[in-house]
């Protein structure tokens, strides 16, 4: 079997990020043959992402990394007589299938988003050790995963905009809500707000802030007590940005981390507390956070998981995946492993094992580019 042959990149093309997921064999293109008839290749998974306004930073990336390198194109730059076919997923897939079809002869095996979702989270739940945590009160306990009893959960996925899905099995799930106050609108109105250039500007910026001097507190209202009766007390949020309305500042009065800061608790709260009222709605006790805005940040963490913790009196959990960003580009990229036996073409991923490989001792890091998941391909 011609290593060149297999499938081993697959794409989610979000509305503010490009991530990629892909194959690199071993060394020298580590076959082992089965007694089945099958051989095994070794390599592992990598992942990149790219900001989607910069599109033409991927198409290099894919160019010069994974084409060139796996032998599928000519040293002039075109491809073979035959496109190659790499399973996508996203709205990009649609919106930029013309670019990558015209520029890398690259044609996208579309996959469903909801559908990479689910199958990214149920991929790394059930293959890779360590990948599920909680995150409360500065305490990070990664959660062992019972195989047989994973289902039913809710999936929070917070992209540019927020994805509710109630998941109950292999390839069962139902999207049962949503919220466009997600991601996007966290670096969107960040930028306007503090003129920060990019979202690791913002986070920054955050760190350093204070969100009381902007956020209306329930002491703020209640002349510094607590409102006991209705169990919320004195310094608990009770008007994001609040004091805005009376202190008589302009923007520009404000110190851009205390609004970065106001900002990032807003979106996060809100969107625990939505995943808390649908997890209600169907009596989910887990709830699975992932997305590129979660970021492994602590402080996001912590606001989500009280936000969960408060609302559901402790019933019900918020749990976050070391891989959270690129939970639809592995979805895209495990289901090559689902095509039939008997699919003539080269596509069988199997994972064989995987094993996440990180530098760095502090096992909770925020998953980078340079990690990897150790991953072998059946080829039939
Ligand atoms: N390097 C980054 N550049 C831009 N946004 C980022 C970055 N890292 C994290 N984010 C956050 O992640 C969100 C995108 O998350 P992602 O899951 O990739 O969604 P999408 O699929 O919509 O692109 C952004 O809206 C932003 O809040
Ligand atoms: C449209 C989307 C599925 C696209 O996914 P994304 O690129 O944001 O990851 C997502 O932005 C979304 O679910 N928005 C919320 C829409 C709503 O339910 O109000």
């Amino acid at each position: 079997m011609d290593p060149t042959q297999i499938s081993h990149l697959a794409l989610d093309i979000g509305g503010t990020l490009v991530k990629l997921v892909y194959f690199s064999a071993n060394g020298d293109y580590n076959e082992e043959s089965r007694s089945n008839g099958c051989s095994v290749v070794k390599g592992r998974l990598c992942f990149a992402k790219f900001e989607t306004r910069k599109i033409d930073d991927c198409l290099e990336f894919i160019r010069f990394n994974i084409l060139q390198h796996s032998g599928v194109q000519h040293s002039n730059g075109a491809v073979h007589d035959d496109y190659l076919s790499v399973k996508a997923t996203g709205g990009g897939a649609f919106k930029f299938a013309d670019l990558f079809k015209e520029k890398l002869g690259i044609l996208f095996d579309k996959e469903d988003e909801m559908h990479s979702l689910v199958g990214g989270v149920n991929f790394l739940l059930k293959t890779v050790p360590r990948e599920a945590f909680t995150y409360l009160d500065g305490q990070k306990e990664f959660v062992e995963i019972d195989h047989n009893d994973l289902y039913p959960y809710l999936l929070v996925n917070i992209g540019s905009g927020v994805s509710m899905i109630k998941v109950d099995g292999d390839g069962k799930y139902e999207r049962i809500s949503g919220t466009s106050l997600g991601g996007g609108t966290f670096l969107g109105l960040g930028k306007l707000l503090t003129k920060c250039k990019s979202f690791d500007e913002l986070l920054e910026l955050s760190h350093h802030g204070n969100n009381r001097v902007i956020d209306m507190l329930v002491g703020d209202i209640y002349g510094g007590t607590d409102y006991s009766k209705i169990g919320l007390s004195s310094t608990a949020i009770a008007s994001s940005f609040g004091k805005a309305i009376s202190d008589g500042k302009e923007l520009e009065d404000y110190q851009p981390e205390d609004v970065a800061r106001s900002l990032l608790r807003m979106i996060s709260n809100n969107i625990g507390q939505i995943a808390y009222l649908n997890a209600l709605r169907f009596g989910l006790k887990r709830i699975f956070f992932g997305g590129f805005f979660i970021r492994g940040l602590e402080y996001t963490m912590d606001t989500i998981s009280v936000a969960v913790h408060f609302w559901s009196r402790g019933e019900a959990k918020a749990m976050f995946l070391r891989h959270e960003g690129f939970l639809g580009a592995l979805g895209a990229f495990t289901s090559y492993e689902t095509h039939s036996q008997n699919d003539s073409k080269p596509h069988h991923h199997t994972a064989q094992r995987a094993i996440l490989n990180c530098s760095g001792d502090d096992n909770l890091r925020h998953i980078n580019d340079s990690e990897t998941i150790e991953y072998s391909i059946s080829l039939v």
